[in-house]
């Protein structure tokens, strides 16, 4: 009541109208964190207001509401500034690119605010001079606490604001530094800005105007700091706090619901209003872009080198055959030492009359094939080798497997059981390795055909034709009929590698753009996650076109895997793919918060997504559900399509090229759908809580 009656004693017939009212501002982050109780505030034009309160009491909380980066519960705030370019706003902690210099920082934020690089410079040197800023090239990173501070608060004044709403400039600074500053902040007063400012330190707090003691999310009292004190009969402002505080704690502690009537905000505060795109800002965007890739050299070179490494490795480690493969041989007909003095090959003999071992013929034959030969005398022995792997395979050569073989080709459907049985080659393997074991029946099933054909040499032509196959194996329609693993793997390697490399890059770009604030701050400078995605976007497009390009020559020029088709076209679902890639990854960055989440949530969507796109295994080949879900899958039906025009020249006009094409379209648009929704679902960094 006293110091009512003394507060309009002392009051100003005509205070300056108000330049930032709020009134009765409720906010709560949960039910057990209601932070603002009802706080109303009135700053007038061309004043400072120092709001004062103790650590967790709503200060930055309260300003982050007037700069509308947080969203009232209930309440009223008005701004009398137009635009956020009217805002300078300095965030407690940097919030500035720890990667950037001095002089970049300035060019960023100076180019979101539309300043020309002369107004740049000009505002750098006065910022230079008053807060003794270090040498422009020094990176955010190596600057000290308090340098940082002074950097931050510059970029704050940069474009000359109106209103300036500062949380903390000077925690930290020496004493001289603090004056410096305050002494500015009157300047800037008296040439009509306006101007808030948080502090801890209760006393610097007298060069304000006016003064809000805040606590527990109300504010105690606002007045100039000399009524405050002549009104509690005190000598400092530290004394009135603490007063404050002895009368009003019962009262304010305790109110924790939120008020009855419910006044919302309707004016709309300058964030709400921004325009979701300026040219100028997605310059500036695009500016910081190009300064971190410079800087982030690692990256750079990351993003060109791993297309190429993957590439490389791919074809120097997958597809070709094994080689040097050990296989045990029992050889009852022969001692397999004694081969050598035997023909090998075709000479014109025929094994009917010639002293010829079929033995010997397909041990030739298989080591043609790269096979080592080993010699056991024992089954049990040699089974136990293959046990211990020691050797892949066995082949048993019965006593008279050549001269069982004669009669069953002399003597046909006569033989005997005993013929028959003998003329057989027994063989086991090793299946562990399903791969290395059809690679083995494959090479000694070849081998044992080319063994015959050199063993009936010149027999008669008949007899040529009789032992062999009964199939014509005719040129190949597409492909080669030796083409290798590699050229089946080639297509998916490129589209997983096109649709990967994307991902990685832009969740893990778009989750550092919101490390320590920095998206925040830049946020309420005005800039928009639109021109943010879009800025990285060009950035990601042109890393795209040259990992296809990269991709495509290694793989198709440099190793010479198939590629008949339109390159144009081979090229352009490349880009698609990519595109898409990226598309997912603002997915993953907005559905994560942190690198950690992002990396595990991208590395096992990948892996889900190659073990069903066909990429390693025919898609025929999956089993159950898989089988008819497959196609749905993303990228699916793309590397169907590269493999199509890689392998099979098809075109445009090709149902599988073309399905290539849309099934991208439809991710991109599922993934576009799924990121819009989430962000705009999103509540803290990317989105006003
Ligand atoms: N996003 C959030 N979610 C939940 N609680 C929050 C969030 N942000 C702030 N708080 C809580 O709100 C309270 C007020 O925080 P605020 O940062 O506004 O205080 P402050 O007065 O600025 O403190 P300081 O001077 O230490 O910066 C704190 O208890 C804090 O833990």
């Amino acid at each position: 009541m006293f110091y009512r009656m003394c507060r309009d004693a002392l009051q100003l017939q005509h205070p300056p109208p108000a330049s930032v009212e709020v009134r009765s501002a409720y906010k709560k982050y949960s039910s057990s964190a209601i932070v603002l109780r009802g706080v109303s505030l009135t700053v007038r034009r061309n004043t400072i207001y120092g709001l004062l309160g103790p650590s967790g009491c709503g200060k930055t909380t309260l300003l982050n509401c007037i700069v509308g980066q947080t969203k009232l519960d209930n309440g009223i705030i008005n701004l009398e500034s137009n635009g956020i370019d009217d805002i300078g706003y300095m965030p407690q902690d940097l919030c500035l690119d720890p990667l950037l210099s001095i002089e970049e920082i300035f060019i960023y934020f100076g180019t979101i605010f539309g300043l020309s690089r002369n107004e740049i410079i000009t505002r750098y040197k006065y910022f230079n001079n008053l807060f003794d800023l270090p040498p422009r090239n020094m990176l955010i990173n190596n600057l000290s606490g308090g340098q940082q501070r002074r950097v931050s608060l510059a970029i704050a004044l940069l474009h000359n604001p109106t209103l300036l709403i500062l949380d903390e400039p000077t925690v930290g600074l020496d004493p001289i530094l603090s004056e410096k500053i305050w002494l500015h902040l009157s300047d800037l007063s008296s040439e009509g800005k306006t101007i808030i400012i948080t502090t801890h330190y209760i006393e610097e707090a007298r060069r304000a105007h006016t003064v809000g003691m805040m606590r527990s999310g109300v504010i105690l009292s606002e007045d100039a700091p000399e009524n405050l004190m002549k009104c509690y009969g005190c000598s400092s402002l530290e004394d009135v706090f603490l007063k404050l505080c002895m009368i009003d704690t019962s009262k304010v502690i305790h109110k924790t619901s939120l008020p009855i009537d419910d006044e919302i905000q309707k004016k709309l505060l300058p964030l709400d209003s921004n325009k979701k795109f300026e040219t100028r800002r997605f310059r500036a965007q695009m500016l910081k872009n190009r300064f971190l890739l410079w800087r982030n050299k690692q990256m750079t070179y990351l993003m060109l080198c791993l297309p190429v490494i993957i590439t490389v490795f791919f074809n120097m480690a997958i597809g070709s055959d094994p080689k040097n493969i050990n296989i045990g041989i029992i050889n009852e007909e022969i001692d397999f030492r004694n081969c050598v003095n035997f023909t090998y090959k075709h000479n014109n003999n025929c094994f009917l009359d010639d002293k010829m071992y079929g033995s010997c013929q397909l041990i030739y034959q298989l080591n043609k094939r790269t096979y080592k030969i080993k010699n056991y005398n024992d089954i049990e022995d040699a089974k136990r080798s293959i046990k211990k792997n020691k050797i892949w395979a066995l082949l048993r050569f019965n006593f008279n497997y050549t001269e069982s073989l004669k009669n069953r080709v002399s003597t046909g459907r006569d033989s005997t059981d005993d013929v028959i049985d003998h003329s057989f080659l027994e063989f086991w393997v090793d299946d562990s390795d399903r791969y290395m074991s059809i690679l083995i029946e494959r090479d000694v099933t070849l081998s044992l055909s080319d063994a015959l054909k050199n063993l009936v040499g010149s027999c008669n032509d008949s007899l040529d034709k009789v032992i062999s196959y009964p199939i014509k194996i005719h040129d190949a329609i597409y492909g080669s009929n030796s083409g290798s693993f590699t050229q089946f793997v080639a297509p998916g390697t490129v589209c997983i590698c096109m649709f990967f490399l994307p991902i990685i890059f832009t969740t893990f770009v778009m989750l550092d753009e919101q490390n320590d604030g920095i998206l925040d701050r830049v946020l309420t400078s005005g800039m928009t996650y639109l021109e943010i995605a879009l800025a990285h976007s060009v950035v990601q497009f042109t890393y795209i076109c040259i990992q296809a390009i990269e991709i495509l020559i290694i793989m198709y020029i440099f190793y010479g895997n198939p590629f008949i088709g339109s390159v144009t076209i081979g090229f352009s679902l490349l880009i698609v793919i990519g595109i898409t890639g990226m598309i997912y990854g603002f997915v993953l960055a907005l559905a994560n918060d942190s690198h950690f989440a992002a990396g595990f949530a991208g590395i096992g969507s990948n892996f889900l997504l190659m073990c069903a796109c066909g990429f390693i295994w025919p898609t025929q080949g999956a089993r159950h559900f898989v089988k008819y879900t497959n196609k749905f899958v993303p990228i699916t039906l793309a590397i169907e399509a590269l493999r199509g025009i890689t392998m099979r020249g098809w075109s445009f006009d090709h149902k599988a090229v073309y399905m290539g094409f849309i099934s991208m379209f439809i991710w991109a648009l599922i993934f576009y759908i799924i990121s819009y929704a989430l962000y705009k679902s999103k509540k803290g960094t990317w989105r006003k809580v």
